[in-house]
């Protein structure tokens, strides 16, 4: 199995500038590497808080579909809240519509149920909760775990900052004049949060492997019936993501950055923040946004050489929380020498998101 490399994140909380600054370079060469890094030490998302979502999570899920139900999700795109039932979301739909330098994805189902929620404090989109006397705590639990993910998503932006040399002229935004940093494209905090579970579910029903009906990589679109995932390959559309995952593992990241060879990044324990690049944190610095998915953990791959993949990996849960740029917020890059001659203007992070969303459902 291949080890990814831990961060030391109380480094940045260092006394000392030096060790501070170096942990924050640290941090960016990662980036550029991998896409992705694993923060440990944070301290900035306590782990008692982190404990509690999961529990909630689990309690959510394990409702009665019914009941779970009472809160769905709408039918269209928009808002991009409430519940999704298995089947629903169908990501490598909408990752095949976007025009990247990525190889094609295959479409693949997954195999999840999702429930999504926004900023308490968005003008634009309401949460959709369960009604009262389904799952009252949830609401508390949930409002409260994303302002915690917030203040960790702008630590993570600063130490960026520090990392990439920006933010010298932070107050400016980047509204043409360049050198702004990148928390002050991130004030609104219209960001969100998705609770995941993967049922439990056989070997053999995954594609890819050689057996059942699979095969992700011919990528010839048909037969999709039988070609199942838990998540499909794709990267998120915001800034930074940072997801929580419980010990079960498969989740994969593209390694190098825009290939098609998948690493297991493994999962150290549910307290540690795995932090993904997305599609608008490239944009703006050049980082490599992390391709990722969740499939067959590594550890039980050695099934395909049994004889039908009869066994079972256990259900899996997972918090993503996605830190976006404010919608108004220009996508021009804060990185000078990636600003493109000629282009006048460009898109803000509200127009990007539009685009990668249509085709999600
Ligand atoms: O479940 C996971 O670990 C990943 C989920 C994910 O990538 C997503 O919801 O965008
Ligand atoms: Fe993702």
């Amino acid at each position: 199995m291949a080890t990814t490399t831990q961060l030391d994140f109380s480094l940045f909380h260092s006394a000392n500038p030096t060790v501070r600054t170096s942990f924050c370079k640290k941090l960016v060469t990662t980036l550029y590497q991998n896409g992705f890094a694993r923060l440990i030490n944070h301290g900035v998302v306590p782990s008692s808080e982190i404990d509690k979502a999961f529990e909630t999570s689990r309690k959510f899920f394990h409702l009665p579909l019914s009941q779970k139900l009472l809160s769905p999700h709408p039918a269209s795109v928009h808002p991009h809240r409430g519940y999704s039932a298995f089947g629903i979301e169908n990501v490598s739909a909408a990752s095949k519509t976007f025009e990247s330098d990525s190889p094609p994805i295959p479409m693949l189902k997954d195999m999840k149920e999702s429930y999504d929620m926004g900023s308490p404090l968005d003008p634009l989109y309401a949460n959709i909760w369960p009604p009262g006397g389904v799952y009252d705590d949830f609401q508390k639990v949930m409002e409260r775990f994303f302002g915690v993910c917030y203040r960790a998503e702008l630590e993570v932006l600063e130490a960026l900052e520090v990392g990439l040399g920006l933010g010298l002229l932070a107050g400016s935004g980047n509204g043409g004049g360049g050198g702004g940093g990148l928390r002050d494209l991130h004030r609104d905090g219209t960001n969100e949060l998705r609770l995941t579970h993967y049922p439990p579910v056989r070997v053999g029903e995954f594609g890819g492997f050689g057996f059942g009906s699979g095969g992700e990589d011919d990528g010839d679109g048909k037969g999709n019936e039988a070609r199942k995932t838990r998540i499909a390959a794709h990267t998120d559309f915001g800034s930074v993501t940072l997801l929580f995952q419980d010990s079960v593992g498969g989740l994969q990241a593209a390694l190098p950055p825009k290939s098609s060879n998948f690493i297991e990044i493994e999962s150290g324990n549910p307290h540690e923040i795995i932090l993904l690049v997305g599609d608008c944190l490239e944009k703006l610095t050049g980082l490599p946004a992390c391709r990722h998915r969740v499939h067959l953990p590594d550890a039980l791959k050695t099934e395909k050489e049994g004889e039908e993949g009869e066994g079972e990996v256990d259900a899996r849960f997972s918090i993503a929380y996605f830190g976006k740029p404010d919608r108004e917020a220009s996508l021009r890059p804060l990185v000078e020498g990636l600003v493109r001659e000629g282009v006048e203007k460009y898109m803000t992070a509200g127009e990007f998101q539009e685009m990668r969303i249509q085709g999600t459902y």
